[in-house]
């Protein structure tokens, strides 16, 4: 049966620490059963500490990265080469410094790549390689070993907001309009896509975060809160600093 796990650890940074070498761990033992692993990254600032630390940490070179398939959870509709899309924010902080494939390396299209500024047919498109990716034969997604997540002081995971359209979306890539988070426009992985992965990870820093773990971890629906709607197939981890684990109830605090 699947499992949920909460780790709460003292802070931001050792909190991206930890979960750099979880990371980087994750994608050894994936690798030694399978030979290739799969990662979805988003985006924000946990997100962007913990690409950080995986950069900093000499046994990132344990990883064939050669093999690692990279894609997004999420991407903020913008031009290619803009600093706020989260494409380019993992780049910077460490996917310039890999020996990545880049035929590996599965962007969200930007606004102004082949589709132009629509971001339905951006959504389409990446279904579509999403597709492509899967086993031949199987579903319509590849393997997903780890998808990582932040955590939105309103509960939003991804690009899925509070009772916004994509909270009920079914498909497997949606397009976003109107979010309350900046950029307005964006491309999510829908919830039923991103409960496909072996292991979900949510990642939440500060006391501003606090409200929307505790009331997720409490169940609160997946329309008011989507970070309640995620899920791993084998494991759901929650990775917290204490600020943001404020409430979170101790019994839940521990392994389940
Ligand atoms: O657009 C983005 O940045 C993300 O995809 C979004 O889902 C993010 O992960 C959370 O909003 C948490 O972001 P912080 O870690 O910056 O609070």
């Amino acid at each position: 049966m699947a499992e949920t796990n909460v780790v709460v650890h003292a802070d931001a940074k050792v909190l991206a620490q930890a979960a750099a070498a979880r990371l980087v761990v994750k994608l050894i033992d994936a690798q030694a059963a399978r030979g290739f692993a799969g990662i979805v990254l988003t985006g924000g600032r946990i997100a962007a500490a913990v690409y950080e630390a995986v950069n900093d940490l000499p046994a990132r070179d344990a990883v064939d990265w050669s093999r690692v398939d990279v894609w997004w959870g999420d991407e903020r509709f913008l031009p290619s080469g803009d600093p706020d899309r989260n494409e380019t924010q993992a780049r910077e902080a460490l996917l310039d410094s890999l020996p990545l494939d880049p035929a590996r390396i599965h962007a969200m299209p930007p606004s102004d790549g082949p589709d132009g500024n629509d971001p339905e047919a951006a959504a389409a498109r990446y279904a579509q390689a999403l597709a492509a990716a899967a086993k031949p034969g199987t579903a319509q997604l590849p393997h997903f070993d780890v998808l990582m997540l932040g955590v939105g002081e309103d509960g939003h995971v991804a690009s899925i907001f509070p009772e916004h359209p994509g909270a009920y979306e079914t498909r497997v890539v949606s397009a976003v309009r109107g979010s309350p988070k900046p950029p307005p426009v964006r491309v999510t992985l829908t919830l039923p896509t991103i409960n496909t992965a072996e292991e979900v990870w949510l990642m939440a820093a500060g006391p501003e975060k606090a409200d929307a773990v505790g009331m997720a971890m409490a169940g609160g629906g997946p329309v008011q809160v989507p970070a309640s709607g995620v899920h791993g197939v084998e494991r759901t981890l929650w990775l917290l600093d204490r600020a943001a684990a404020a409430e979170v109830a101790p019994r839940l605090r521990s392994l389940r």
